[in-house]
């Protein structure tokens, strides 16, 4: 059944348009020692369902390709739509929730007011955001914690309550950069299994942002392999584990096989430098 959902999903590209479609994008930061060319001729569809992680090395554009997505950055040449409209329109059509590294909630705010915060700027009436905010911590496992502050809560609680927060207006897309980078192995482990169970619960589509091979095998569909200077794609690389799968995956030859491509992958790339 898992697998006929992840066979659906590879099979979507003939029936649905990409969620994401970019094509030949390329962006040229102008710092202030000279150009730097953090993309390059980008050519990627990502579609609706799908849980996609980008890989590479420090500095190859990973997360200035989210934030061109996500409308934070705009690229220099190439194009792309975001549910089949611009990065802009799919930003003011709130198509995504993005989740940051650092779990970035308000001391000042309780769990609750930090999650509701983005229903309160877009104007959703109190007996509405009260309930999303409630659904929404449900999902990541935090009810009964809505009236904590952030610093009562441990790292992994935080970034759970970042990902709820993301949620809130349900976007079709979630955007996550590097977001359990900083967090120790154990719960790293735990919230992949926990994100994974999210993923399959809310079919929303993802694009994850890591620098471990076994988490992006662990937790994605497609990993897209990246190499530096300029930051392109190397190798995209399909991921074909059930959905409901568990971390007892990675003992399993199929998982090392994956790994060890992507490792691959990472090692080819660098030899552009
Ligand atoms: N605002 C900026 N101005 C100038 N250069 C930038 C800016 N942001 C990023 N860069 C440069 O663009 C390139 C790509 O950076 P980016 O942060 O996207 O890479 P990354 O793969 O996400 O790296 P990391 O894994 O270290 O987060 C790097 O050379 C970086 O120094």
């Amino acid at each position: 059944m898992a697998t006929d959902r992840v066979e659906a999903a590879r099979q979507a590209p003939a029936t649905t348009p990409p969620v994401i479609a970019a094509r030949d994008l390329s962006l040229t930061y102008e710092a202030t020692d000279g150009p730097v060319q953090a993309l390059s001729g980008i050519d990627l569809d990502i579609q609706r369902g799908e849980f996609v992680s980008l890989i590479g090395p420090s500095g190859c554009g990973k997360t200035t390709l989210l934030r061109v997505i996500a409308d934070l950055e705009t690229a220099s040449a190439g194009s792309i739509t975001v549910n089949g409209v611009s990065p802009q329109e799919a930003r003011l059509n709130r198509s995504y929730g993005y989740v940051f590294q650092a779990p970035a909630l308000y001391p000042w705010r309780s769990i609750a007011g930090n999650v509701g915060l983005p229903l309160e700027i877009m104007g959703y009436p109190k007996a509405e955001r009260r309930e999303r905010v409630e659904k929404n911590l449900a999902l990541v496992n935090l009810t009964g914690f809505e009236r904590k502050f952030p610093w009562q809560l441990s790292g992994g609680m935080q970034q759970r309550a970042s990902i709820a927060r993301a949620l809130s207006f349900d976007p079709d897309l979630l955007l996550m950069d590097e977001p359990f980078g900083a967090l120790d192995e154990i719960v790293r482990d735990k919230l992949n299994e926990q994100l994974l169970r999210l993923w399959d619960l809310t079919r929303k589509t993802v694009v994850f942002v890591t620098h471990s091979i076994p988490e992006a095998v662990f937790l994605s569909t497609r990993i897209v392999v990246m190499s530096p200077r300029p930051g392109r794609i190397h190798e995209t690389i399909p991921c074909d584990f059930p959905r409901d799968r568990t971390l007892d995956i990675r003992e399993t030859p199929e998982f090392l096989e994956i790994a060890n491509r992507v490792r691959h992958g990472l090692r080819e790339g660098h030899s552009y430098e």
